[in-house]
């Protein structure tokens, strides 16, 4: 877990954090989000001490960071950044391995956990293990530096906008490669990102700041159906409706053991609720018929099940 207690932080002239309290459970990824300079960077970074709090406290783990010694805590707390801050005169191999090596872990070990990071990750471990630094796209090098962090296996990771130098494509794959790792590893995670989008679909919660303050804290959901202010609305933006029911499937918004009859179309039940509604709207299906993964019919849905949604405040 990490805690932090009425924390408020300047660097001399108006606070950049104002009393912020919030808690990101154990096995949790919580998302920070909000508008260029209100502060996410400076939250991140009071974590592991390379920033002190002027007051409040911060905790990991239960414990007082203030109290523990930076590079300890530092080894505990992994920590990706933009740029990426790989050692130029090590192969990416080498990169991966540091801290296990400098850990002690066993050559053979750590050079099959490094592989089997690099490949997740989408590199090739054959094709770039022994490269440097500069042989590397940006985009490389940024996975390069999650699987680094990674490696060293931290109970905790703070991550400030990992992803954002790679194109969409890369950056969707490595979206959900992550939330695949992340449900295996349960780490404690802290992540900073601009991108909405993003943080609607890996944040188990989401805390959107504004100047220095929470303006909202609250899972993906929570915020598309019930913004706590015009603020945290405008800043999720346009389409809120069709985001919530992004997030929802098929089988939520289902009328379960109906069968719309043998003429309509079918849609999986895992699809998001969103890509129903399309087809209702666009291709003018009364009603879709609700399959399984072996194609068995479980269900309907209607453009008036989106209707009673609304009306019931649910999307
Ligand atoms: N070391 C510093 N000295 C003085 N001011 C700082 C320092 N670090 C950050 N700030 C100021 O604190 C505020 C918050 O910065 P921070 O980097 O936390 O914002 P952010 O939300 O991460 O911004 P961005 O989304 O643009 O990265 C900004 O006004 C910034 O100028």
């Amino acid at each position: 877990m990490i805690e932090f207690h009425d924390v408020t932080k300047t660097f001399g002239g108006p606070a950049v954090l104002e009393n912020i309290s919030l808690k990101v459970e154990r096995g949790e990824l919580m998302i920070l989000i909000g508008p260029s300079g209100c502060g996410k960077s400076t939250l991140l970074r009071l974590v592991n001490r390379m920033l002190e709090p002027t007051s409040g406290e911060i905790r990991v783990g239960g414990e007082n960071v203030g109290a523990q010694d930076p590079v300890g805590l530092r080894r505990r707390i992994g920590y990706v950044i933009q740029s990426v801050g790989l050692f130029p005169h090590l192969t990416v191999g080498e990169n991966v391995e540091l801290v296990p090596s400098i850990s002690g872990v066993p050559k053979a070990v750590r050079g099959a956990r490094a592989r089997e990071l690099l490949a997740l990750m989408g590199l090739e471990p054959a094709q770039f293990a022994g490269r440097y630094p500069r042989q590397l796209s940006g985009g490389q090098q940024q996975r390069v530096g999650i699987a680094r962090a990674l490696a060293a296996d931290p109970e905790y990771l703070l991550m400030d906008e990992p992803f954002s130098a790679l194109d969409p494509i890369t950056r969707a794959n490595l979206q959900e490669q992550f939330l695949t790792l992340k449900r295996e590893i349960g780490k404690t995670i802290l992540f900073v990102t601009h991108d909405v989008d993003e943080a609607l679909r890996l944040g188990d919660r989401v805390c959107v700041l504004s100047a220095g303050h929470v303006a909202q804290l609250g899972t993906p959901d929570e915020l598309l159906r019930r913004p706590a202010s015009a603020f945290v609305a405008d800043f999720l933006g346009e389409g809120r409706e069709l985001r919530a029911l992004a997030l929802r499937t098929v089988r939520d918004v289902m009328r379960p053991g109906l069968a719309a009859g043998t003429a309509a179309g079918q849609i999986p039940a895992d699809l998001g609720a969103d890509q129903a509604l399309s087809r209702l709207l666009g291709q003018g299906d009364a009603a879709l018929n609700v399959v399984d993964g072996v194609g068995q019919v479980i269900g309907t849905v209607r453009l008036s099940d989106f209707a009673a949604l609304r009306d019931s405040g649910a999307a």
